[in-house]
């Protein structure tokens, strides 16, 4: 039974998706969150897009920008973030059976007034994505910052709305071919590590 591992099971179970605060030390959201504005600033990022065959970016439907992580080239502190990810893919296929074989992680950054509308992460074409990560990398943020994670939950024949702020060192984890989401838009910059958890 692992602490910080077992809510957010315990939560997909029984709630449609797990939360836990102080995944990341205000340490260590500050130092991700200093990576990410070094690789910014160096040109790393790119506009989002959608869709996996044909990637289009299309503002109107998502404004953030995004680094996928790669192990080759990351930091000290990015690599202890993969290999504590690692760990968790250990927890979740000794104890949940998902098969779980590999991750892939992206910075992203929402500049503000930018949003994601309502979507599914699952690709129609790729269903190895099977649970998402969220990991905020924002310091102080507020109530009225806005920028909350919308999550819309099955309900019997209806449906009901959670949202989630984006504290720095907050993890969220759902499963991705089910639950719908959007990021609303804040009135600050955005920052966050977000991922998935993929079988084959
Ligand atoms: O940043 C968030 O809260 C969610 C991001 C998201 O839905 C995505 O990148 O697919
Ligand atoms: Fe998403």
């Amino acid at each position: 039974m692992n602490p910080q591992f077992e809510p957010i099971i315990d939560g997909i179970v029984n709630d449609g998706y797990g939360i836990v605060d102080y995944f990341l030390t205000s340490s260590e959201v500050a130092a991700l969150a200093a990576r990410l504005h070094e690789r910014r600033a160096a040109g790393q990022f790119r506009a989002a897009g959608i869709g996996n065959q044909h990637v289009t970016v299309e503002h109107a439907i998502r404004g953030d920008e995004i680094l996928w992580l790669d192990e080759a080239t990351a930091t000290p502190e990015e690599l202890a973030f993969l290999n504590r990810i690692g760990e968790f893919v250990d927890y979740v296929n000794r104890t949940c059976y998902l098969g779980l074989r590999d991750y892939e992680f992206h910075y992203a950054l929402y500049p503000a007034g930018t949003f994601y509308k309502r979507h599914l992460d699952q690709f129609r074409s790729d269903s190895r994505r099977k649970l998402s990560v969220i990991c905020y990398l924002n310091t102080d943020w507020q109530e009225a910052d806005g920028g909350q994670l919308a999550l819309f939950l099955p309900d019997g024949s209806s449906e009901r709305e959670e949202v989630v702020l984006p504290v720095g060192g907050r993890l969220v984890c759902f499963e991705s071919g089910r639950l719908e989401h959007e990021v609303r838009p804040a009135t600050r910059e955005r920052l966050s590590l977000t991922g998935w958890l993929k079988t084959g």
